[in-house]
């Protein structure tokens, strides 16, 4: 299989989350013209499991990869830049893809004792495609429930060849922010008659960066992200309507409700001084991402000693994945590999270094194998 081949046409056709359309039809056609002897494919939604049966199962172990893209207009000048104007795959998600299909190719030509289910699953970045896929394979496939877990994400900061990961809390538990304000607009000219709802926004945006400075223990760690902000119509009229867009994260349950409780009343001051109406809605959340130490240890000393590899013990970060759904119920792994890029994740210019291709397939295959 020519696995860079196939991870650039997956970078021409970035699909945001449940609209993977091409994406999925492009994966299940390179699936269907693999050897079928022992593979059992089905699509959920946008995504694919597919099962590749073990010569003598005592369990089943899962590989997920995700495979939706963002919003964001590549900037890479690259020959095989996205051919979908505004969408990019800016988080590796076609890396990630090529990987799971370089896995299934050698689970083909050497299948293991036990039973591999390959997950392809959609809307990672949001609105969170690995609840539903969870529950799906729970209540209607339960022949394809693994017994544990892994995936990797690509890691722009660490070298080619370099797996990083720790057991226990790996990444942080997410919410998504999205807060709407609405006032009186009105002629540029005229601004005491009117209620300038960009003027409320910029203050409710500042206020909302004290919540981690002033609300959250120093010794405990939050994020609170507005990666979009909008506000009226043209140059010469009072905005009626703004918008922010963003993202909290935090290590903890009650970190996420302090910070969730801040925000609320901070939006009732913002209305009473800017005589506006403000809602809040806190789109999809993701549960914090936990390693099964003892997987994470295992998995740590084989990479450790495999040809090529360096295996790295990382801090936890405050990155988000649906990926922590899987955690929560199955004893999982996630591990962050090296791509040496000089620009970082949902970066326009995020380059992940192909040789990555060359290596992950094989350790996965191997480590798949040793347990
Ligand atoms: C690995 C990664 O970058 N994941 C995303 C997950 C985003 C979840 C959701 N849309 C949110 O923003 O809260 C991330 O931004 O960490």
């Amino acid at each position: 299989m020519d696995l860079i081949k196939i991870r650039r046409e997956l970078h021409e056709i970035p699909e945001i989350g449940f609209q993977e359309f091409k994406t999925q039809r492009y994966l299940l056609d390179l699936i269907a013209s693999l050897p079928q002897e022992r593979l059992e494919v089905t699509e959920w939604r946008t995504g694919i499991a597919v099962k590749v049966a073990g010569k003598d199962p005592a369990k089943t172990i899962a590989w997920r990869t995700d495979i939706d893209g963002l919003p964001i207009s590549e900037e890479t000048g690259l020959p095989f830049s996205s051919k979908h104007s505004g969408f990019m795959h800016a988080c590796g998600h076609d890396i990630h893809m090529a990987t799971a299909l370089g896995l299934l190719g050698k689970l083909i030509e050497e299948p293991l004792e036990d039973h591999v289910v390959i997950l392809f699953q959609p809307a990672e970045e949001g609105p969170g495609g690995a609840l539903p896929l969870l529950d799906w394979l729970k209540n209607d496939k339960p022949d394809f429930m693994p017994d544990l877990i892994c995936a990797l994400h690509i890691a722009p900061e660490h070298p080619i060849g370099t797996v990083a990961t720790k057991p226990g809390l790996l990444f942080a538990n997410t919410s998504e922010l999205f807060i709407d304000l609405h006032g009186k607009g009105g002629h540029a000219a005229f601004p005491h008659l009117t209620e300038d709802m960009a003027v409320a926004a910029a203050s409710l945006l500042m206020q909302l960066q004290t919540i981690v400075s002033r609300n959250i223990n120093p010794m405990d760690s939050a994020v609170l992200t507005v990666g979009k902000l909008s506000a009226g119509t043209v140059q010469n009229i009072i905005a009626e309507h703004a918008r922010l867009e963003g993202t909290i994260r935090t290590l903890n349950n009650e970190s996420m409700a302090k910070v969730k409780q801040r925000i609320e009343r901070i939006c009732r001051a913002v209305e009473e001084a800017y005589n506006c109406r403000v809602s809040i809605d806190y789109g999809s959340s993701y549960l914090e991402v936990n390693n099964n130490p003892e997987l994470a240890e295992e998995f740590l000393q084989f990479a450790g000693s495999f040809n090529g590899v360096t295996a790295v013990r990382s801090e936890a970060a405050m990155t988000g994945e649906d990926f922590g759904y899987f955690t929560a119920e199955i004893p999982g792994l996630m591990f962050w590999a090296g791509v040496e890029s000089n620009f970082g994740l949902h970066h326009s210019k995020l380059n992940p270094d192909e040789a990555i291709l060359g290596i992950m397939p094989n350790l996965v295959h191997q480590f798949f194998k040793s347990l």
